[in-house]
Formats: C-alpha cells, sequence, structure tokens
C-alpha cells in the first residue's frame, strides 16, 4: 500500500523543489520543434518531456485534452507518459478538470485513481462546479489508493471570477466555500491531506482564508499567463509555502533540446526554492 498523496508530495517537493511542469503539447509547440502534427510527433514531443523532466521535477502534469486530440493513439501516448514519468519517480497530476453527477464521477474516478487502471495518475484536478459532494466517489477512491484531487477553486483565467467570487446564502465566496469543503477533508491529516486546491498565480487578492487547508494549492498562470515569483508572494502571503506553481509553456518553448528543456525547468525550480516556500 502506497503512502498518502499528501505524504508523498510533500516528500517530493522537499528532494525535487516546489514545481509543477505542465506537459501541454500544443500543436504550435510540436510544429516549433520540427515534429509531425500527428500522434508520432506528440509521441517524440512526450518522450522528449520524459527524458528532461522525469526524475529531476516534484510533479509533471499532462494536459489531457492535447492527447486526447489524437484519439486512441494519443491516450496510448499518455499512458506511457504517465507510467514513465512515475516509473523515474516524478509524481504525475493529469490534468482532466472532470466533475460530474455523483454516479457518473465515480466512474471518472476509475479511469484515473482506481489501482491497475490504465490511465491511473497519483493524482487529478477535478471542478467541482456541480457542487463540491458530487466529487465524493472520487476524493473517497484516491484516499483508498493513496492518491490525490486538486479542486478547482479560484482558476487562472478572467472568466472565472464570474462563478467562482459569486457569494453564496451564506455570504463567503462560491471559491472560499470550496476552500472550506476541501479544509475538512485534509482535517487532522499529517503531513498535509490529499485533497488540493488550484488558486491561480494571476487572481490579484484573492480574498480566501487559506489558512486550515492543509493540503497544497497548484498556481497556474506562472510564467505563460504573466504571473511572476512577486505576484506568488503578493498572491499567497502566509501561505505561499503550501503553493506549488505550475509552468507549461513557458519551460517548453525552450525545447525541443531535452537538456535545454531541463536546465530552463531547473533554473524556474531555483527561482522557486529561493522563495524558502514548500508543501
Ligand atoms: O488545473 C489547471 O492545471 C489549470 C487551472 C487554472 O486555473 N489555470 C490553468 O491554466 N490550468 C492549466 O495549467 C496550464 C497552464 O499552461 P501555461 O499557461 O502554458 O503555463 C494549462 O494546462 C491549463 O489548463
Amino acid at each position: 500500500m502506497r503512502a498518502p498523496f499528501g505524504a508523498r508530495l510533500t516528500t517530493a517537493v522537499s528532494l525535487r523543489g516546489p514545481l509543477c511542469v505542465g506537459v501541454d503539447p500544443h500543436p504550435s509547440l510540436l510544429t516549433d520543434w520540427g515534429l509531425t502534427e500527428d500522434a508520432d510527433g506528440l509521441a517524440r514531443f512526450a518522450d522528449t518531456c520524459v527524458e528532461a523532466f522525469a526524475g529531476e521535477i516534484a510533479v509533471i502534469k499532462p494536459q489531457s485534452a492535447f492527447f486526447e486530440a489524437y484519439g486512441s493513439r494519443g491516450i496510448a501516448v499518455l499512458e506511457r507518459l504517465i507510467a514513465e514519468c512515475r516509473a523515474a519517480g516524478s509524481l504525475v497530476l493529469l490534468d482532466v478538470k472532470r466533475g460530474d453527477v455523483g454516479s457518473t464521477m465515480a466512474a471518472y474516478a476509475q479511469a484515473y485513481l482506481a489501482e491497475g487502471s490504465p490511465l491511473a495518475a497519483d493524482a487529478v484536478t477535478l471542478s467541482p462546479y456541480l457542487g463540491f459532494g458530487s466529487l465524493d466517489p472520487a476524493l473517497d477512491l484516491a484516499e483508498r489508493t493513496g492518491r490525490g484531487v486538486i479542486v478547482l477553486a479560484l482558476t487562472s483565467n478572467p472568466e472565472g471570477a464570474s462563478v467562482q467570487r459569486a457569494r453564496t446564502g451564506d455570504g463567503r465566496s462560491i471559491a472560499q466555500s470550496i476552500v472550506d469543503s476541501a479544509s475538512e477533508r485534509n482535517h487532522g491529516v499529517s503531513p498535509i491531506g490529499s485533497v488540493g486546491l488550484v488558486v491561480g498565480a494571476t487572481v490579484g487578492e484573492t480574498g480566501l482564508d487559506l489558512s486550515k487547508l492543509n493540503g497544497t494549492i497548484l498556481a497556474p498562470g506562472f510564467g505563460a499567463q504573466g504571473a511572476g515569483v512577486g505576484d506568488l508572494v503578493r498572491v499567497f502571503g502566509d501561505s505561499l509555502r503550501h503553493v506549488l506553481p505550475a509552468s507549461s509553456r513557458d519551460i517548453l518553448r525552450h525545447g525541443p533540446d531535452a537538456a535545454a528543456l531541463r536546465t530552463a525547468a531547473l533554473r524556474v525550480r531555483d527561482s522557486l526554492t529561493a522563495l524558502g516556500h514548500g508543501v
């Protein structure tokens, strides 16, 4: 039985630093890397990412849509990427942003979090906007298999605010209600719980009380979407030590040379380590 995701993440960040590298094979990146825009190009892109990041970077986050776009051959590339990154010692956070009615959510949970499933990762991204409770089948299965979930709270895109900062009947923002539900799940777990949240590095003043979360805060928007180290400090303040910044294009643009990609990722990682934080 593997250790819980929260414990494994804490170890990974202490060994390899607080960075999540996104593997987002945009068609334009395949072209920039001199690859064909098909499943063969995708496979070569994935192999280069494994060579560059696997075992070096704490968390690797493949974005599923860019693989799904190539159908079954793309999914096969994703399966192999997940397996190879995990075998090399990196944690894999599969970015699928799933959220569905509870009975269907159970099927998604089986696909991404069950022991032996071909697409099982160490953690997945989930959307709670069908109600946080609809995610229970995934949270329960993740707990049973030592895996994790990262739930969207305040996303990095400007459109998210109209829903996520809206107020619930009791006056809290919807995002705060997500934070509070995640905090309940993580309560009392050491070193941290296995339910993380997404709070974009681009969101400015969060208006959130994250002090009871006891879980990781994935911060995409760092890099290509404009947020830098200064934004992390401003946005997260005292919660910074729980923040795991995520960057995709700003690192991937250094390809196709695997050594150049690794150097770029480690440079970003070191700038984050210098902030003195880590889950
Ligand atoms: O869940 C995510 O990963 C995510 C949440 C969010 O609020 N914003 C966000 O950009 N992401 C993902 O993070 C990655 C950001 O990519 P870059 O902008 O290239 O660094 C993409 O795969 C997005 O889908």
